[in-house]
């Protein structure tokens, strides 16, 4: 390891070193949970045109006199084009909703408040209270023509699809999904299919990884498992660098014999951007780069896998695929004082109970994978002189994934 560095500078060395995702054309209907890479700009007016809101009937509420009679002269269905009233005084045109409203009606009146006379006549139940404007959705009144309604770096759910839509894009520019191989090191880890033996474990955490990326729609390409050899991790870790942007390991990063990963990166030519963070737990954790892949080394301790993940890694892949304004994470403030340290950030496991309280939920030590299951998330504790925060302290929160 060499000198620690603070979390925030960490994030910041991820951040300057990492590159862009390139963006591809992709089609409407695979563009959701993706993040936009263009400007998306009304193609004609929101509404395009008087859109009625209401099943009814489009009058001229100048002419609503103290009968409220008007005789019905004309259908105006949703889908036909715009119709007129024309000069005959007190006439009306039964309209449906989505249908365009007549160019020289200015209101329409659902007809719960009506009443129907005979087949070509209605009345107007309460003529006082209706107005020119009323149950219409006004030609452009959300938008313009030609205005913006979808900037790049937005993560594309429904509400932006049905914009596009709208507009008539078949397909969006999106960022291209990066590559990315999740890989676990250790000769003590067998596979799930394996029995282990007394001295064995199973691997667990290259799954773990692999779900918090599905769950961003980041599927890892490949999982691989290096052994405790050098010459076959650096081969094995040469042809991975070579195949993927992305590489995401797990152990084999501190300072055992046997932890032969920085070694092998240094040898491949990366470029160590850090290795070593002021923080618990997590603290062997690593970035290094090279032109077409970087490569996030997160220490082999189940909750220093997940929380660097979720810590380092997560904006990061936000960073890389152009999503530069990712939600402020929420506050919570603790129920009962907590221990702090005066020297690194402590990653607390937290549950979160009713008005944002943090009830802390800390592991035996960061082997401890069983005890994360009693968490929502953690809350960041920044070093203090004091070694301590108080109840009712407020801190950031983040949900696990
Ligand atoms: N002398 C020092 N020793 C250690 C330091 C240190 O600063 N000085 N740091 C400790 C900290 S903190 C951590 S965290 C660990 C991280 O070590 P590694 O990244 O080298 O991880 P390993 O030694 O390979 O494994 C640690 C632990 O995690 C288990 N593991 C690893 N991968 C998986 C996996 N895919 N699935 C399930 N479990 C996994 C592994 O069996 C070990 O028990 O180092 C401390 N030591
Ligand atoms: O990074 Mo370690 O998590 O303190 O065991």
């Amino acid at each position: 390891m060499r000198k620690l560095i603070s979390p925030s500078q960490a994030q910041e060395a991820i951040f300057q070193m990492l590159a862009r995702s390139p963006s591809i054309d992709c089609p409407i209907d695979q563009c959701a949970g993706r993040i936009l890479r263009e400007h998306v700009r009304a193609d004609r007016p929101f509404p395009p045109f008087n859109r009625s809101m209401m099943d009814g009937y489009a009058i001229r509420a100048a002419e609503i006199d103290v009968s409220g009679t008007f005789k019905i002269i004309a259908q105006a269905p949703a889908g036909a084009p715009e119709l007129t009233l024309g000069n005959e005084p007190s006439v009306c045109a039964e309209i449906m909703t989505g249908a365009v409203v007549p160019s020289d009606a200015d209101c329409v009146v659902p007809y719960e408040v009506t009443r129907q006379i005979d087949e070509t006549h209605m009345q107007v139940i309460h003529p006082k209270d209706h107005a020119a404007g009323d149950f219409i959705h006004a030609y452009a009144s959300d938008r313009p023509t030609g205005e913006v309604l979808l900037a790049p770096g937005i993560r594309i759910g429904s509400r932006e699809i049905a914009v596009a839509a709208s507009c008539g894009c078949k397909t969006l520019l999106v960022s291209a999904k990066p590559s990315i191989a999740v890989v676990s090191t250790g000769d003590e880890l067998v596979d799930i299919t394996a029995t282990p033996a007394a001295h064995q474990i199973r691997r667990s955490n290259d799954l773990m990884i692999d779900a918090a990326l599905k769950r961003r729609d980041l599927p890892a390409a490949q999982l691989a498992h290096l052994p405790d050899e050098p010459n076959a991790c650096q081969a094995q870790l040469q042809a991975l660098i070579a195949q993927h942007d992305l590489i995401i390991l797990s152990g084999g990063i501190s300072m055992g014999k046997k932890d032969y990963i920085p070694a092998a990166l240094d040898a491949l030519g990366l470029h160590c951007q850090f290795h070593g963070v002021a923080q618990k737990p997590g603290k062997p954790l690593g970035f290094w780069s090279h032109p077409e892949c970087a490569v996030f080394t997160l220490p082999g301790n189940p909750l220093s896998t997940l929380t660097c993940w979720h810590q380092y890694v997560l904006p990061a892949l936000d960073h890389f695929m152009g999503h530069d304004s990712p939600p402020i994470p929420p506050q919570l403030s603790l129920e009962a004082p907590v221990k702090a340290r005066d020297d690194i950030t402590i990653f607390l496991p937290v549950s979160r109970k009713a008005n944002n309280i943090a009830s802390a939920q800390p592991a035996n030590n960061s082997g401890d994978l069983v005890r994360i299951l009693q968490s929502d998330g953690y809350i960041e504790l920044p070093p203090t002189q004091e070694k301590g925060y108080p109840a009712g302290k407020s801190f950031d929160f983040h949900l696990w994934y």
